[in-house]
């Protein structure tokens, strides 16, 4: 009955979170792991910092080596977020024997196959199911529920600050900067929001879901990358009126050996199940070639969602503990990617042009989509405020990436063309 010791990196959201559950569900905990479990030290920036629970004082530091360098600790918890400086102290912590159970997805998806090595070589686990849609185990039915299968696609919201925003400005037509203000102070977005609202987070969180869901070694920069900042309100309300909701999909495709992995504002059709996914959840959608259809929905950031995922990692590492077989999970053996060329990316396009308001256009506009051997799913027209101007609204059939960017372009030398408001893919 020899308690276990964490060492907590960071007291924040996230560590916050992981305190009040290990304190408050200890009964609970130590039924399943037969030990008690103890956060013996606790590293913060600023140790006078005041905080929303109550915490001994002597087990505060601002001295990483205390924790990582401490022979007493056998866990560590990384809950403080960054890249360089945190991964070296994971290494460190990892060269000492210490388990790792980590919540940061740049780290993992920028970093995850050095770290994981590191862990093996030295017989340690590296646990991080709360780096992905916060409360929803996603990682551990990646790795376990579809081992038996072969994915063929993954697409889900998975972040939590721009859903709550789109979610917003759908519902209550709110102001963009206002609804990422409320986000920052419910502790949803990350230290530097940028990186949730251009994309940034939920392109890591793919690269981890399409490595272990295709098992290949896809990198942060196969991902696609477009955020939600110029998505407009009238964008929002133009879907709606059409039956659709804007959401940030991160989408991973795999067909034979060739994968795609994007993320970007996406129109998704009402009565698509991703649609009604509202505020901070999350939702993703794995599909499997002998599975079907399969989804997974819960809250993708906050204190306590996220905090259950770390806890429930650190519960699996004290079992290991228990059978002693730390770090004996054989390691993912990647494929080597093979990504898809834009020729080979296919999907339905949503697109609004303002238009001369002439006779002649709509037939040239549609030529152009002809020539580009893109077939048209429906095209309305109707006048804009200014009667000299119409606007045009176009949903694809299938067309590939590499036609639509063609379209585009003949956009570009069309007088007739005014400007292309927005273009969005659209699954649904
Ligand atoms: N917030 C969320 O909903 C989710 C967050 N995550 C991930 O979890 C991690 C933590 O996020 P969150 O809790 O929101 O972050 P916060 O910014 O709320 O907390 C960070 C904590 O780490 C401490 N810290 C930061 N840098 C240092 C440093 N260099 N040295 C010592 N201490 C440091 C801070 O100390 P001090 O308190 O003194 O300032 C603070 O306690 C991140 O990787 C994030 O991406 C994952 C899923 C959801
Ligand atoms: N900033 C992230 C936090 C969880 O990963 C989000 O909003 O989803």
């Amino acid at each position: 009955m020899k308690p276990v010791k964490v060492g907590l990196l960071g007291l924040g959201t996230v560590g916050t979170g992981v305190v009040r559950i290990v304190e408050g569900h200890q009964e609970d905990l130590q039924s399943q792991v037969g030990s008690p479990i103890v956060i013996e030290k606790v590293l913060v920036q600023n140790k006078s910092k005041s905080r929303s629970l109550t915490i001994d004082a002597e087990k505060l530091t601002e001295d990483p080596w205390d924790i990582i360098h401490n022979p007493n600790i056998d866990v560590i918890v990384e809950v403080m977020g960054g890249i360089e400086g945190t991964k070296g102290y994971i290494l460190e912590a990892l060269a000492h024997g210490k388990h790792v159970v980590t919540a940061n997805k740049d780290l993992m998806a920028l970093h995850g196959p050095e770290i994981l090595r590191k862990a093996q070589e030295h017989g340690c686990d590296v646990l991080y199911e709360a780096s992905v849609a916060g409360g929803i185990p996603i990682i551990r039915t990646l790795i376990e529920g579809f081992s038996s299968d072969r994915i063929t696609k993954i697409m889900g919201i998975v972040n939590g600050t721009t859903n709550y925003i789109l979610t917003k400005m759908s519902q209550e037509g709110a102001d963009y900067a206002e609804v990422l203000k409320e986000a920052q102070a419910l502790g949803y977005a990350e230290a530097d929001p940028t990186s949730d609202v251009e994309g940034l987070d939920a392109a890591r969180k793919m690269t981890i879901l399409s490595t272990l869901g295709f098992r290949a070694n896809v990198a942060l920069e196969d991902v696609d990358v477009k955020g939600i900042s110029s998505v407009s309100r009238e964008d929002i309300q133009y879907a709606k009126r059409l039956g659709y909701e804007v959401k940030l999909l991160g989408i991973a495709e795999r067909q034979d050996d060739y994968i795609s992995v994007s993320v970007q504002p996406t129109m998704v059709k009402q009565s698509h199940p991703i649609a009604s996914v509202n505020g901070v959840f999350n939702a993703v959608y794995v599909y499997g070639e002998a599975v079907g259809e399969t989804m997974f929905y819960g809250p993708g950031a906050g204190e306590l969602p996220t905090a259950t995922s770390v806890v429930a990692d650190l519960v699996a590492v004290v079992k290991n503990l228990k059978l002693g077989v730390n770090g004996k999970q054989e390691l993912l053996s990647y494929k080597e990617k093979k990504l898809k060329t834009d020729e080979q990316i296919a999907a339905k396009y949503f697109m609004l042009l303002h238009v001369e308001d002439r006779a002649g256009v709509l037939a040239r506009i549609t030529q152009a989509f002809a020539d580009c051997e893109v077939s048209l799913g429906s095209v309305l027209q109707q006048p804009n405020s200014s009667d000299q101007i119409a606007e045009i609204i176009i949903i694809t059939h299938d067309a590939s990436k590499a036609s639509i960017g063609k379209v585009l372009q003949s956009f570009g030398s069309m007088e007739v063309v005014k400007s292309v408001k927005s273009v969005y893919r659209v699954e649904g």
